[in-house]
């Protein structure tokens, strides 16, 4: 039977890797590349069928930083059985090129090159919709998608499954409940990712966590081979397991081992759940908010198209 399977920023990367590891795995998942350059999107389709010509890949413009386009593409799908939300940004990042040399002849030294711990800040800046573009890109516009698509993933006798893409640079001490959008710091990425992970566990507590199920798959490497193919592992191998088996309280590894094999390991995260569930109350009321304001700007656009239209 189809499987219908969306992944956001399947353009290029890990996202446009997983796509490919699908098709050669499974001839019944008909694909939905979910990106906002339709150039680049249609040239990823074009490569997925060289190698894979009689697949089903459907395009859907979708720019998950613009709450405008996740609610006019959440209006196009009507049937889910994975979402894989892998869009992800990290702009302008400047290295600290002294904590790396101390991190290089320390023993914290895997560590570093795994997550780049301390060694990594950004330059955030706001987008139309008045957010900080990492937290809007990197979480926000797909909780406004899952919102939206809720009654799609969640319906009775159909199990639809969520898998959102983490990251070991994902640090709770780079988080604050106090400032979800990072507003105030300069790492806004490893926020956004310690932020989804808060929030794969909220999803699970209160939506229907029968049928739904967030995972966090850590994209990681331990011998320094990160390919997109090898970081889109845990991805892949989520794909192939039962919904019952999994942790909603773990975070899925993608590892490559001394001798290039790759494989998946889950480890638990460290969340609190209470701060989970305000962040997620935070969330659905920012929400309310951006909602208000989007009609407010689309009723503004049209009473200006009326009054041209009358002085014309
Ligand atoms: N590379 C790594 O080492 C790691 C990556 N990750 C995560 O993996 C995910 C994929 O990253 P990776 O493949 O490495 O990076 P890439 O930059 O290759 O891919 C990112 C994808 O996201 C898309 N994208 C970015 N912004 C938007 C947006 N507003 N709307 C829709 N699509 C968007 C990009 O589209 P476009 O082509 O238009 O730019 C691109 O297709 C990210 O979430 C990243 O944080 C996690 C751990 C490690
Ligand atoms: C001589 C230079 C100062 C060397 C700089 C090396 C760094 C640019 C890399 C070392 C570890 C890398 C890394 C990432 C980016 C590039 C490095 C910082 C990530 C942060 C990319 C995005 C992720 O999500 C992380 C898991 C990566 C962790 C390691």
């Amino acid at each position: 039977m189809e499987r219908v399977v969306i992944v956001t920023g399947a353009s290029s990367g890990i996202g446009l890797a997983l796509c490919e590891r699908l098709l050669t795995e499974d001839k019944q998942v008909r694909l939905c590349l979910a990106c906002r350059n339709v150039q680049r999107a249609k040239a990823a389709r074009s490569a997925l069928l060289t190698s894979h010509t009689n697949a089903r890949v459907d395009l859907l413009h979708l720019d998950v930083g613009s709450v405008e386009s996740v609610l006019n593409a959440a209006k196009v799908a009507n049937r889910i059985d994975f979402m894989y939300l892998n869009a992800g940004i990290m702009p302008n990042p400047q290295v600290d090129v002294g904590a790396f040399f101390k991190g290089l002849f320390s023993s914290n030294v895997i560590n570093m090159f795994a997550t780049a711990e301390g060694l990594l800040t950004q330059q955030d800046r706001l987008n139309s919709d008045g957010l900080q573009e990492v937290f809007a890109t990197n979480l926000f516009g797909h909780f406004i998608l899952i919102r939206e698509l809720e009654p799609l993933l969640c319906q009775t006798g159909h199990t639809s499954r969520v898998v959102w893409t983490s990251s070991s640079n994902a640090r709770r001490s780079a988080f604050s409940i106090n400032d979800i959008q990072h507003r105030e710091g300069t790492e806004p990425y490893s926020s956004s990712k310690y932020a989804s992970d808060m929030l794969s566990l909220a999803l699970n507590r209160n939506m229907n966590s029968q049928v739904c199920l967030v995972c966090s798959p850590l994209i990681f490497t331990n011998t320094f081979t990160l390919t997109p193919y090898n970081g889109a592992e845990a991805l892949h191998w989520l794909f192939l397991q039962k919904p019952e088996s999994l942790d909603p309280r773990a975070k899925y590894h993608s590892l490559t081992s001394g001798l290039g094999k790759n494989y998946t390991k889950p480890r638990l995260m460290d969340i609190d759940g209470e701060m989970a569930e305000v962040l997620f109350s935070k969330l659905r009321e920012l929400e309310k908010v951006v909602r208000r304001n989007l009609c407010e700007r689309n009723a503004d656009n049209e009473a200006h198209q009326r009054y041209l239209s009358d002085i014309e």
